[in-house]
């Protein structure tokens, strides 16, 4: 059953388990955890329903989801980055039932094998390993046929993918002018581009059709796809509008300190409630949200707590550090041709066509995905940033940058004429790393959050290699007769330092923050959760989301999310 709010829950507040945030993890915990009918569960959300959120379900007005001022996101910023020439800017997260999978660009990926061999060499836990991880994805994932119902043949590797999962994606379901264009070019320049088709399995090197969770043109999400599930059974309490404000120690003094007593409220003037937890108080409340919850509690580093008149219970230091986030830069191009997106987007006519196309047959570009093709790659072996910094990436099958090709000018406003193509280089392997606080007590205040970007020689060289590379696949005779030129001033930069400042003055984050309540080793004394993911030095308190994963992986980050949470479910019931 879902409640409006805090004040409309009436019975006594008693769970075997509590879920602390309704997003992508948080609605695998709880819909998998009360699939065994003895256990109860309280899911507790601080935004809104996702039900009358028509934009959330179609997959081109995913953007209009986080414009500043959206009710159903935080309306974060960023603090000024000294990497961005001293730029502040939004940093989007969703705040509604499904969370971030409610409001992402729903790009599907798992990350390479590389990256989960890592998770558990750094936690010195074999189960975090690829070969042990990878049975999630048939549980994870339903992979549906396109909504354009084409011939999907030589776009994806079988065996790659779960057909009997959860969670609905699908191959891209409208064509765009830049499909062809971008096989060809890997055609002309396979060493450079290489074709692999399918960048899924852990294999993820190359260029591919990229996938996404739309399902019949529609988002596929974690509240869509799991909660749904899960909705109506009666060991299944959800509350919205419930934001929690902290989790409450009720151990004796000198014991270890439990926190198994959550406090929420709709809002600063309402009655503040406590809920309690039988076994485990689950966060899930993602890479902001829980490192605040937690720092809130007094588990984080005393100086910082003490300097907010918050009492430390668990001194931490690594709570809120470890923030690593991809980052990276759009090279837009006029193009000669009138099948973008571009008219759709600037037209109220035309969208207006569109939209009862989709409406009534749930077909046509709004049902779209943003991007049809992606490209991992690497920096030459040879490269000289490597004569003084080791290799970032996870391994040799993991890559420094991603290619996003989308058919339509990505920026805002759109120009009144001409269309585009824009080319998005991610910088995937960052050294960078930044952290994120509370401000101060209150709960209701807005944290500092400090990527920290292209702080490192690295990941500056790596981002204008990428930008590079980026303009030399555009360059092939695959576009000649198609692109018209790069827009705008950013072809006047050619030379290394200009390049730098142009991204230095333009980049923008993927919005795909992690570890910022990182995993470690049991006896490490960095990280903040062990390799089950249960708080060190608390008891009954166990993190599952995105702040746990202690390098942003090869992949846009719920799917990973999405692994780790089912993994983390069969961790929770066999326990
Ligand atoms: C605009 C945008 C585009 C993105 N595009 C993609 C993409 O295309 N593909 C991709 O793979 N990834 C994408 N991502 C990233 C991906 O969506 C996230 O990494 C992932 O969903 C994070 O999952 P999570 O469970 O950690 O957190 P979330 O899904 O954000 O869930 C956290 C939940 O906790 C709730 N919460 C937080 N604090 C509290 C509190 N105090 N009390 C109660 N509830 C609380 C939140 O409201 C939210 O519902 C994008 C993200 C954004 C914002």
């Amino acid at each position: 059953k879902v409640y409006n709010n805090p004040s409309a829950l009436e019975r006594s507040l008693l769970y075997d388990y509590i879920v602390v945030g309704a997003g992508t993890a948080g609605n695998v915990i709880a819909t998998r955890l009360t699939e065994d009918p003895q256990v109860s569960v309280l899911l507790l959300e601080a935004g809104v329903s996702n039900v009358d959120a028509f934009n959330t379900t179609v997959p081109l007005l995913a953007p209009t989801l986080s414009v500043p001022g959206s009710r159903y996101d935080w309306n974060y910023a960023i603090s000024p980055q000294p990497g961005l020439s001293g730029r502040s800017f939004p940093y989007p997260r969703g705040k509604l039932l499904g969370g971030s999978s409610s409001v992402n660009y729903m790009t599907y990926s798992h990350g390479s094998s590389d990256d989960w061999n890592r998770f558990a060499q750094v936690t010195e836990d074999d189960g975090w390993k690829w070969d042990n991880m990878k049975r999630y994805i048939y549980k994870n994932e339903k992979l549906v046929p396109p909504t354009d119902g084409h011939n999907t043949t030589g776009q994806f590797e079988p065996r790659k993918h779960g057909f009997y999962g959860t969670l609905r994606d699908s191959l891209p379901g409208f064509p765009t002018p830049l499909d062809e264009r971008i096989i060809r070019t890997t055609k002309q320049l396979p060493n450079e581009f290489p074709y692999i088709g399918d960048t899924s399995g852990g294999d993820i090197l190359g260029i591919g059709w990229k996938l996404s969770t739309i399902a019949n043109g529609t988002r596929s999400s974690s509240v869509t796809d799991y909660l749904n599930l899960a909705i109506d059974r009666p060991n299944l309490d959800i509350v919205i509008n419930a934001h929690v404000t902290k989790l409450l120690n009720t151990a004796l003094s000198g014991h270890i300190p439990i926190f198994r007593s959550v406090q929420f409220t709709e809002n600063e003037e309402a009655q503040v409630r406590t809920a309690i937890a039988k076994k485990e108080v689950i966060l899930c409340a993602g890479s902001f949200g829980t490192p605040m919850i937690l720092q809130r509690s007094g588990i984080g580093e005393r100086v910082a707590l003490e300097s907010l008149g918050i009492e430390t219970i668990i001194d931490k230091r690594s709570v809120g550090r470890n923030l690593s986030d991809h980052v990276g830069r759009t090279t837009i191009y006029s193009v000669l041709s009138n099948d973008t997106f571009d008219d759709i987007l600037r037209s109220p006519d035309k969208f207006q066509v569109e939209l009862s196309n989709w409406t009534q047959n749930k077909t046509g570009p709004l049902g779209a995905a943003l991007s049809n093709h992606v490209g991992w790659l690497r920096l030459p072996q040879n490269s000289s940033i490597f004569e003084t910094v080791p290799d970032p990436a996870a391994g040799l099958r993991s890559s420094h940058f991603e290619f996003l090709f989308s058919s339509y000018y990505t920026g805002s406003p759109i120009p009144p004429s001409r269309h585009f193509m824009s080319v998005r280089a991610n910088l995937i392997s960052p050294t960078s790393r930044g952290s994120v606080s509370i401000s101060s007590s209150n709960p209701f205040a807005n944290p500092i959050i400090n990527p920290n970007y292209l702080n490192t020689s690295f990941d500056i060289f790596a981002l204008v290699e990428a930008v590079k590379t980026a303009r030399r696949f555009i360059n092939s005779d695959s576009w000649i007769g198609f692109v018209e030129e790069e827009y705008g001033s950013s072809e006047d930069a050619k030379t290394d330092a200009e390049i730098e400042k142009l991204i230095r003055d333009t980049a923008g984050s993927v919005f795909h923050a992690v570890g910022t309540a990182a995993m470690s080793s049991k006896n490490a004394r960095w990280g903040v959760v062990d390799p089950s993911l249960l708080v060190k030095g608390a008891n009954g308190l166990r993190i599952v989301d995105a702040s746990v994963l202690p390098f942003v992986p090869n992949a846009h980050t719920q799917g990973p999310v999405y692994l780790l949470a089912e993994r983390a479910a069969d961790l929770i019931k066999n326990k």
